[in-house]
Formats: C-alpha cells, sequence, structure tokens
C-alpha cells in the first residue's frame, strides 16, 4: 500500500455506511472510529507527513458518506486530534489508541444516558418508539434492568422499517411490542406514556435532527400531552450550529420509496425522501445524555464546554 491508498477497509466501511449497512448515528460514529484504526495499522507510508495525509485521505472518505449525523465528523475528528508523534510508528500507535477509547467513551456513554433514561420511566410504562436508536434502546433497556415492566408501540418506520429492528432487539430484551405503521402513531399515543427517540444531531437552539418523522411525532404527542424525549449522547451535538450553521438533511434514493416498475406504471410524478427532519425544542421535554437530562434549551451550554474548541476540519489538505 503507497502512501495515500486506502485500506480495503476503509472502502468497504465507506460503502456499509453509504448503503445502510452500518448505520445508526453512533454505530456510524464508531464503524467509521475503526476504519481509521484500520487504516493507522495498514499505511505504509514511509514518512511521518505521508502517514498524516493517509489519514486524512481515508477521513474524508468516510465524511463523504452521509451528512446528517454529527456523530461521524466527531468521531473523525476526536481521533485525528489525538494522532501525535515524530515517527509513522508513534503516529500509529497515537491513532489506534485514540480510536480505542473514543469506542470505550461510546459505550460507556450509552450505559450512562441509559441510566438517566430509565429513571424517567415508571414500572408499567408503554413507551412509543421511532426508527431504530441504540441510546433510545438504552435507556429501555436500563429500566427493565431496574426491575420495571415496559411495553412499547414501535412505529415502523417507512421506507427503510428501522422499526422491525427495534422490534426485534425489544423482543430479545423481553420487552412486549405492539408494531404499528407510522400513520396509526397519533391513535395509539392514546396508549403511549412516552415517546422516546434518538438523535442524529442536536443543534445549538435544542433542534432534534432525527429520522424523518420525528417531528410530526413530537407535535402530535405534545398535543395529547404524552412527554417526548430525546436519547442522545453528547458525540451528537453539532458544533457548527454554535457558529449559524443549519445542519444538512439527507435525501436519499427515489426508489426506497417506491419499486421503479410501480412509478412506471402510475406516470410522470416527483418522488421525495428526505432521511430526517428537525423538531424545534419546543416540542421536545428533555435530551437525555451521559451527563445528566436537559431542557432543550439549555443543551447550548453542554455544547460549548464540550466543542466550545470549534469544527475545525482536520482531514482537509493542508
Ligand atoms: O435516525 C436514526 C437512524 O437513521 P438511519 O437509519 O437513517 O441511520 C436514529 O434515531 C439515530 O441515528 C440515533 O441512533 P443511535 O442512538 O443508534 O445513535
Amino acid at each position: 500500500m503507497t502512501d495515500h491508498r486506502l485500506a480495503p477497509d476503509v472502502e468497504e466501511t465507506a460503502a456499509a455506511i453509504a448503503s445502510m449497512e452500518i448505520r445508526g448515528a453512533a454505530t456510524i460514529a464508531a464503524g467509521a472510529a475503526e476504519a481509521l484504526a484500520t487504516q493507522a495499522r495498514e499505511a505504509d507510508a514511509e514518512s511521518p507527513e505521508a502517514f498524516r495525509a493517509s489519514m486524512r485521505a481515508a477521513a474524508r472518505r468516510l465524511r463523504e458518506t452521509r451528512p446528517t449525523a454529527v456523530s461521524l465528523p466527531n468521531a473523525l475528528r476526536y481521533v485525528l486530534r489525538r494522532m501525535e508523534g515524530r515517527s509513522v510508528e508513534a503516529l500509529r500507535e497515537s491513532v489506534t489508541d485514540a480510536v480505542a477509547a473514543f469506542v470505550a467513551q461510546l459505550d460507556r456513554a450509552q450505559e450512562d444516558l441509559g441510566q438517566v433514561g430509565a429513571n424517567r420511566l415508571a414500572d408499567g410504562d408503554t413507551v412509543m418508539t421511532h426508527c431504530h436508536s441504540t441510546d433510545a434502546l438504552a435507556c429501555i433497556e436500563a429500566a427493565v434492568d431496574q426491575g420495571k415492566h415496559i411495553e412499547a408501540i414501535v412505529k415502523e418506520t417507512r421506507p427503510r422499517n428501522q422499526g422491525h429492528i427495534t422490534a426485534r432487539q425489544l423482543r430479545e430484551a423481553g420487552v412486549p411490542v405492539t408494531l404499528v405503521v407510522d400513520s396509526a402513531a397519533r391513535r395509539y399515543l392514546n396508549e403511549a406514556d412516552h415517546v422516546l427517540v434518538g438523535a442524529d444531531s442536536i443543534a445549538a437552539d435544542g433542534g432534534v435532527i432525527n429520522k424523518i418523522g420525528t417531528s410530526g411525532l413530537a407535535v402530535n404527542a405534545r398535543e395529547r400531552g404524552v412527554p417526548i424525549m430525546t436519547a442522545a449522547q453528547t458525540i451528537k451535538l453539532h458544533p457548527e450550529t454554535l457558529t449559524g450553521h443549519t445542519v444538512e438533511i439527507e435525501m436519499r434514493a427515489e426508489d426506497e420509496v417506491i419499486a421503479p416498475e410501480t412509478r412506471e406504471e402510475i406516470g410522470e410524478i416527483a418522488v421525495e425522501n428526505p432521511a430526517f427532519d428537525v423538531t424545534p425544542p419546543r416540542y421536545m421535554d428533555a435530551i437525555v445524555t451521559e451527563h445528566g437530562q436537559f431542557p432543550p434549551e439549555s443543551i447550548v451550554t453542554l455544547m460549548r464546554e464540550l466543542f466550545g474548541e470549534g469544527a475545525a476540519e482536520p482531514w482537509a489538505e493542508p
């Protein structure tokens, strides 16, 4: 492998993130960090500068896969900022150490926020979920571990049906599950004590960017008086929004919505497939993180504390 060549694992991970074989913000972050560790191990760079350049190239390839989950650039930033040393060996070690620390931190954060989220759930509660979020599931699983009986109403989550993954995982945790189509959500809010979702990004104003449909669910939950929380470890805080940038919403392929043959039969129509939406802070009751729970409007203080150094792009060509 020459200096700038990407390790096959980087290409494979990038393709898997783009195709959503690796999906969900936390899982994407872990996958990208681990691909950087492979790049570090396999780079046969002859000089420290060549090694650094190959790591930046790998990070750029991973960065371009999906635009919305900020956990991805935050993961790349975490690792590249800790890359240090005067020799290739020292640099290599600093990267693999940083990746190990990052992944351990992700796991710990999810466990810690799970406890916080679980404390909001009472024995006998029914929770409505949307999409598949490992942070959200950590809250339900922790509540079950605390001995609480929890039931779930799981939204299917068109077009990719991530609700099926949630349903399976909750069943495995011993939680009785009722699966509903997305448009049945308002009806079943009558039976829910909480709505619990994850996040791909949290903006400085407390806006929650999550799977498309979250904002409509939040508005309906407010109308029905059902509290809604988002479980999001701090790797989901979006540093660029501190300086007024907005979060890019990924538009995905039209054939996720309608099969080409069916579309052909219908005739000339436009199809749009935004993958995420923004829930304004006023419709969200709490953001649950590994540092405790926050009203959405106050999340900016945590963001400044943890990401105040800005959103530099250490993967850019110097
Ligand atoms: O919206 C999604 C996944 O969207 P997609 O399926 O398009 O990636 C999840 O709610 C968040 O990523 C949080 O997940 P986690 O809590 O696991 O980070």
